[in-house]
């Protein structure tokens, strides 16, 4: 039987706050991704971005995070990972996805050292074959569709940023209202030509959670129960994150990758 690939989901984007529908995304990528018979999911990585991305009304990544891991603490299967977080500044993407795809092949390789220094009689046949033969992992990219659309929104990302994130990582993207992927994928001769790496995912049961919703319902007190996890809410509420003041965080700014583009790019004004 041919083994299946290994394959790490990643998602970036602000999580302020993480949402139940952000971990929905991930159950059903990976849904649909054992169904293709082609993938073994193995790990879902939660990147929250920068907090020099400079959208609005974005907190500051330690709440984030923290928020994010109080909520995952119910998977066996989904991180949060700072270190985009962590970076001085913004990170564009595709150096997010660059940096976990070689973090997964270092982790590789120290398992196979280990395994090598292991006794033959230590190691069972299937550790045996996976260290001899290993499956290198892939590392795909997975967004909602309003994520995609911004694909095209002119100096927010570069073109062979594109390129690179559909050609050599993949795509996978869960539909959301008022989006419509294939459409999409269609009108650019870029996703097009790549479009057997991008994977869409229909979620049938409808769910228009959104960030931006839940903060809104915060500031005007009102319960988002159901909506996130209660220890989110529960956190939420200890360090009063979201108010008046905090929504106008950023107010007014550019989005970091538009200032950069305009840096680089003077004409394009
Ligand atoms: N309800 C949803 N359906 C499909 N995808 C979603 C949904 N909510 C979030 N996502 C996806 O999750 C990722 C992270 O999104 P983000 O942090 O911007 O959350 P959001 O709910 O869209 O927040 P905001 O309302 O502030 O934009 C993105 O790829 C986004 O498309
Ligand atoms: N050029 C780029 O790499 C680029 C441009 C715009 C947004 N992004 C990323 O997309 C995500 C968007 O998140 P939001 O939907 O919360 O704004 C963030 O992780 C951000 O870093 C990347
Ligand atoms: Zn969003």
């Amino acid at each position: 039987m041919k083994s299946r690939i290994p394959l790490i989901l990643l998602a970036c984007g602000s999580f302020n706050p993480i949402t139940n529908m952000h971990m929905r995304l991930f159950e059903l990528a990976r849904d649909h991704l054992h169904q293709t018979g082609r993938y073994q999911v193995i790990e879902g990585i939660i990147s929250p971005v920068n907090d020099d991305y400079g959208k609005k009304g974005l907190v500051s990544a330690r709440h984030r995070i923290a928020m994010a891991k109080l909520a995952l603490e119910t998977s066996d299967w989904i991180r949060v990972d700072p270190w985009e977080s962590e970076q001085k500044t913004w990170t564009e993407t595709v150096k997010v996805l660059r940096h976990h795809y070689n973090e997964s092949l270092r982790l590789l390789q120290s398992r196979k050292e280990f395994m090598k220094n292991k006794q033959p009689i230590e190691r069972s046949t299937e550790d045996s074959l996976s260290y001899q033969h290993p499956v290198l992992p892939e590392l795909k990219l997975l967004c909602g569709a309003d994520f995609l659309q911004t694909f095209k929104t002119p100096n927010l990302w570069k073109e062979e940023h594109i390129k690179e994130i559909v050609e050599k990582f993949g795509l996978v993207c869960i539909s959301r209202a008022g989006s419509d992927p294939a459409t999409y994928i269609n009108e650019s001769d870029l996703l097009t030509k790549f479009q057997h790496n991008i994977f869409l995912v229909k979620e049938w049961v409808q769910n228009e959670i959104s960030a931006t919703q839940i903060r809104y319902a915060l500031r005007r007190g009102l319960s988002v129960k159901y909506l996130v996890p209660d220890s989110v809410i529960s956190y939420i509420a200890r360090y009063n994150i979201y108010t008046e003041e905090s929504e106008r965080k950023n107010e007014g700014d550019l989005l970091q990758p538009l200032k950069l583009h305009k840096t680089v790019n003077p004409l394009n004004d």
